[in-house]
């Protein structure tokens, strides 16, 4: 018996021979491709060129010297994988509707078509701040709490000094960032047995205005640049930070919200941990090139486009009319 048959906190599905799985499977067949070298940054001394430029040209960049003790995300990471090693059924039923979420075969709230090889724990910041989840969730929540506090203060530090590239006065630079919203993940990716017919996670672009992302040592991140996939190899230590929609939206398409995916895990289990940081609700992003909207609105066009076409149909929906025609 190989090891995720004989791992009863997987999905069952995960457990099933692919031959049941899907009537109608895309052929997709991909190959880990060349390996894409993302700038690396240190957060107490921002090289801001640097940094303005990776934003533009990749959308992504590595961070270094960012402060979060390494001794806080081991943490994270173990007890975030204690908690998904538990057997299926009781994340189902003791994680469905409180302040952390179970979820698996993709990631939390949206019903995407294909099957992604994931699951996971979702946490919406302000709801793991109230003081009803302090019970409930105990350790994993003290410790994600600290967590994103220091996703925080990073997304801050690095959206205050994007905010000068992008000329935003200091109303816009506090209204288009709320740290108080933000969104934290903790992924599981199991062994798949048939990697080549899955990913871990579709190729998608954030919907959020920033995503951290803090890996281990497996491997899977790729990201389309040039229109050809890129593996981002894990660096121990450093932080991954990618521009999300609303950043495009915010900086008139200068920036680059960075189409990514993960490959389904081969050998091994991979995990990761994700915060995304968003303005309010109801706070109105303005652009030359799209529509005012809210991330309100933003979020209820993605699950509407996801309800007709299975998948994130994103900020094209949101363009001026103008613009879409003289392209
Ligand atoms: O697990 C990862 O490295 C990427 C996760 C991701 O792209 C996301 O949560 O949007
Ligand atoms: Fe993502």
């Amino acid at each position: 018996m190989d090891q995720a048959t004989a791992d009863l906190s997987y999905p069952p599905l995960f457990l099933t021979p692919r031959s049941h799985l899907d009537p109608t499977p895309q052929p997709t067949t991909f190959q880990p491709g060349p390996t894409l070298q993302v700038p690396l940054l240190d957060l107490q001394r921002l090289d801001t060129d640097l940094l303005f430029q990776s934003c533009k040209t990749l959308g992504l960049i590595r961070l270094t010297n960012h402060g979060v003790p390494p001794d806080l995300s081991d943490r994270l990471f173990a007890l975030a994988k204690e908690i998904l090693s538990r057997p299926f059924e009781s994340k189902v039923s003791e994680l469905a509707d409180g302040a952390v979420k179970y979820f698996w075969g993709t990631p939390a709230t949206l019903n995407l078509k294909e099957i992604n090889w994931l699951e996971g724990l979702h946490v919406s910041v302000p709801a793991l701040s109230s003081p009803a989840s302090e019970a409930e969730f105990g350790e994993f929540r003290n410790l994600a709490i600290e967590y994103c506090d220091h996703m925080a203060r990073i997304a801050r530090t690095l959206f205050n000094t994007l905010a000068i590239d992008l000329n935003l006065d200091e109303e816009h630079t506090a209204a288009y960032l709320s740290e108080s919203n933000g969104m934290f993940r903790a992924y599981r990716y199991p062994i798949c047995p048939n990697p080549s017919s899955y990913l871990g996670m579709e190729a998608h672009t954030d919907s959020s205005v920033l995503t951290i992302l803090n890996e281990d040592d497996i491997g899977g991140l790729q990201v389309l640049h040039e229109n050809a996939w890129f593996n981002i190899m894990p660096v121990p230590g450093t932080l991954i930070v990618n521009l999300g929609d609303l950043i495009q939206v915010i900086s008139d398409d200068r920036y680059n919200s960075v189409k990514h995916r993960v490959l389904a895990s081969r050998g091994a289990e991979r995990l990761s941990l994700g915060y995304f940081v968003f303005p309010q609700e109801d706070t109105v992003l303005h652009s030359s090139i799209y529509n005012p909207f809210t991330l309100k609105e933003f979020r209820a066009q993605v699950q509407e486009d996801i309800m007709k076409t299975g998948t994130k149909v994103g900020l094209k929906q949101f363009k001026k009319e103008k613009a879409v025609l003289s392209q």
